[in-house]
């Protein structure tokens, strides 16, 4: 299991924002955080990737990636977020440099020495998004979609076993964010899984997945309530 979250507190400062949340995410698995404005979802993602904190009395089990988030030390935390790959709403891609070097940046960063492999993961990755065409462009030189596009290639460098992405599509008008989200299914064929906060619940007919929802404080596995389409095709 690469997600296993069982009876979880998750904390804002002092306040409790959700509590016995139990979440489990497998290899290859698409998972959708549904939920209203302020209900948690991104302090969710939050612990994944250790922004936030998760205290030590108030997990049964907090694991990602075989760590446990209870007790991970500081200097762990990078190698863990390598392993991951996390998106956001807003891009946050370099705006001073061209695609490419956006990303030579992160596999430097991350340990990457030879020239060559560096170029060709970079042309991998951008082929996967369908932009190796604008690898010299600066980032302002691309619409809102092919920047997220971008992002995803970024999350997709260290081969992660997990992304996250906190409302990916929340910029996008609806057809970008369909291919959005089309592209983050399709990842998940190579075992990849991705968990992914949205308020397009429209979404979740179209690509089913595993649905959780936050709600008054708690987080339930809704799924049974969606996924209508797919199992309307299994029963055919
Ligand atoms: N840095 C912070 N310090 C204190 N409280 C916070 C902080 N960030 C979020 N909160 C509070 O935690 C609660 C949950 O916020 P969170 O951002 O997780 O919700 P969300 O479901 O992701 O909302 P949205 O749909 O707007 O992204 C809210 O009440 C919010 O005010």
């Amino acid at each position: 299991m690469l997600i296993d979250y069982k009876q979880v507190k998750i904390y804002q400062q002092e306040k409790l924002i959700l509590d016995q949340v139990d979440f489990h995410v497998e290899e290859g698995e698409f998972v959708y955080i549904i939920g209203k404005v302020g209900s948690g979802k991104s302090s969710l993602l939050k612990t994944l990737y250790c922004e936030l904190d998760i205290y030590q009395d108030e997990a049964e089990k907090a694991e990602v990636l075989g760590r446990s988030l209870t007790s991970i030390r500081r200097k762990d935390i990078p190698a863990l977020r390598k392993e991951m790959g996390i998106i956001f709403q807003d891009f946050k891609l370099l705006t001073d440099r061209t695609i490419y070097k956006n990303l030579q940046f992160v596999l430097k960063a991350t340990g990457w020495k030879k020239k060559d492999e560096i170029n060709q993961r970079i042309e991998e990755v951008l082929t996967d998004v369908g932009l190796l065409d604008k690898k010299d462009n600066l980032p302002h030189e691309l619409s809102g979609g092919e920047q997220q596009r971008i992002s995803i290639a970024r999350a997709l460098l260290n081969h992660p076993k997990v992304i996250i992405a906190d409302e990916p599509t929340g910029n996008l008008d609806p057809e970008t964010a369909n291919n959005i989200v089309k592209l983050l299914k399709d990842i998940t064929t190579n075992g990849t899984a991705v968990v992914m906060s949205t308020h397009n619940i429209p979404m979740l007919d179209r690509y089913p997945g595993v649905v959780y929802q936050c709600a008054d404080g708690a987080m339930r596995d809704v799924t049974s309530s969606y996924n209508k389409l797919n199992l309307s095709e299994e029963q055919d």
